[in-house]
């Protein structure tokens, strides 16, 4: 699925917003019709000239914040709607999805302490692309259709289909109108918003993201972070040509099926320099996010190789922020009283598992998790669930599954799956430090040459310890809804 046919950097072109034309675009391009094309030249045109969504100072910052979560100083955040939806531009929506966030970062906060700020990261104001398993869609009355691809591209009832590039205008008026709330709450008297909400969506959407980029100072004005999804992060294709140039920090998804090389030549790629010729800085460190969706039970398997290939590499620490949603997702039948309906859900135990999991192997080689990314929103919305039935035979609950894609955790959920994230990180946390004392002692007891030049610390008779320190109790975790 991810040829492992990297493009050495004396080979590539000079980096610009366009440059990843000239590479392949191996999935998820959205076909717009013929007859639409003169209207999406007409419309990136227009979205070239209208002002940046978000200032580069603050992606600037936002860039800070990861390098400090990659060296382990800060905690990064990220949470909203698998697919964002035009519909709820609203204040009461965004105002819950806001509280949401707010209560997280004040929990992780609480637990991590001073030393460890936690930064906090929204999918909203432009989460609004999709990839989709299949891009087409059979329909029940034997029509086929475009599977929805976000409110950017087309609509979810089966009659807005055809991809519309006036949405993409459409999206970038709710994505201010989104910011507008985002940074007038700071602005409020009350003080419950004590910290800024910055916002991420997956960079899917080239002609857009390449409208919205600045050509010579190369920021994404339309996002502090932007992540590639594990649909598109093809080393040798246009979505990895596309971010290894810019400026915002950069998220790449991985999944089970990731190995050291694809992740190594990914790191590399992103960590610039741009071009073989221009002298251009390296990447710093946190420059690239990796976020590991693995599925449950998957961590200890796939890691440990990657883990150990990025530390022999001497290449820029990247943060490690485990999105335990899109590995864990799964269909259910609703029941005849759902017409038989078919719909994808998650259970949040499991999901908590995989973080757990994915701390654990992360601090067998003494790095932290650096961040957590869910889906979920301020709603109390029914689309994940541990036990039970998803729709009870009851029409107000199917009412309660909204989502327009993915399952999200709801407003309750949310917040009790950070709690124990949060004792997770405390935990593992204190062994991080109690292994590195431990490591100093070892290495005091080293000098002198029994085993001089070695210096790496020894971790491995540690393990079992770690092992015990990390049993967080599940029992009674999160119910239905
Ligand atoms: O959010 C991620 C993907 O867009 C989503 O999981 C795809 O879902 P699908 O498998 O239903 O297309
Ligand atoms: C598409 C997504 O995830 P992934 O690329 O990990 O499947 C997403 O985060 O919405
Ligand atoms: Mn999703």
């Amino acid at each position: 699925m991810h040829p492992s046919t990297d493009i050495p950097l004396t080979q590539r072109r000079a980096w610009s917003p366009t440059s990843w034309q000239s590479s392949p675009t191996h999935a998820q391009q959205v076909l717009y019709p013929p007859h639409t094309h003169p209207l999406l030249a007409i419309t990136l045109a227009r979205l070239a000239d209208l002002p940046p969504l978000v200032n580069p100072s603050t992606i600037d910052t936002v860039r800070s914040n990861h390098a400090a979560a990659a060296r382990g100083e800060a905690f990064l955040l990220v949470g909203g709607d698998c697919a964002e939806s035009f519909d709820d531009t609203t204040d009461a929506i965004v105002g819950l999805k806001m509280d949401l966030l707010n209560r997280q970062a004040e929990v992780l906060e609480r637990a991590l302490g001073e030393k460890v700020p936690v930064h906090v990261t929204a999918r909203l104001a432009g989460q609004y692309s999709k990839p989709r398993s299949q891009l087409m869609e059979t329909l029940v009355d034997g029509r086929t259709v475009h599977a929805f691809r976000g409110h950017n591209v087309n609509g979810a009832s089966a009659e807005d289909r055809e991809p519309d590039p006036r949405k993409l205008l459409h999206g970038w008026w709710h994505a201010l109108a989104v910011l507008h709330k985002l940074s007038s709450s700071l602005m409020n008297t009350d003080k419950k918003q004590r910290k800024p909400i910055y916002t991420a969506h997956e960079a899917l959407h080239l002609p857009l993201e390449t409208a919205l980029t600045t050509p010579t100072t190369r920021y994404n004005t339309s996002a502090a972070f932007l992540w590639i999804g594990e649909r598109t992060r093809q080393l040798d294709g246009a979505h990895l040509e596309y971010a290894r140039g810019l400026r915002n920090p950069v998220g790449v998804k991985i999944g089970p099926t990731t190995t050291p090389e694809e992740v190594i030549a990914v790191l590399t790629l992103l960590s610039g320099p741009l071009d073989s010729k221009e002298g251009e800085e390296r990447g710093e460190e946190g420059k690239v996010t990796l976020i590991p969706r693995l599925g449950v039970d998957k961590a200890s398997i796939v890691l440990p190789p990657i883990l150990r290939a990025i530390q022999a590499s001497g290449l820029p620490a990247p943060v490690w922020m485990c999105d335990p949603c899109h590995g864990n997702t799964f269909a259910v039948d609703t029941g005849p009283e759902n017409n038989g309906a078919v719909v994808k859900t998650r259970c949040p135990t499991t999901m908590l598992r995989e973080v757990e999991q994915v701390i654990e192997v992360l601090g067998e080689f003494g790095v932290q998790l650096g961040g957590l990314h869910l889906e979920q929103t301020g709603e109390d919305v029914v689309e994940c669930v541990d036990k039970g039935v998803l729709f009870l035979s009851s029409s107000s609950s199917s009412e309660r599954y909204k989502s327009l894609c993915d399952p999200r955790l709801s407003g309750s959920q949310a917040l009790e799956f950070v709690e124990k994230v949060a004792e997770m990180l405390v935990k593992a946390r204190a062994m991080g430090e109690e292994t590195e004392k431990q490591g100093v002692v070892e290495d005091e007891k080293v000098v002198g040459g029994v085993r001089e030049g070695q210096t790496s610390l020894i971790r491995v008779p540690l393990l079992e310890r770690a092992l015990r320190f990390f049993r967080v109790p599940f029992a009674g975790l999160l119910g239905n809804a």
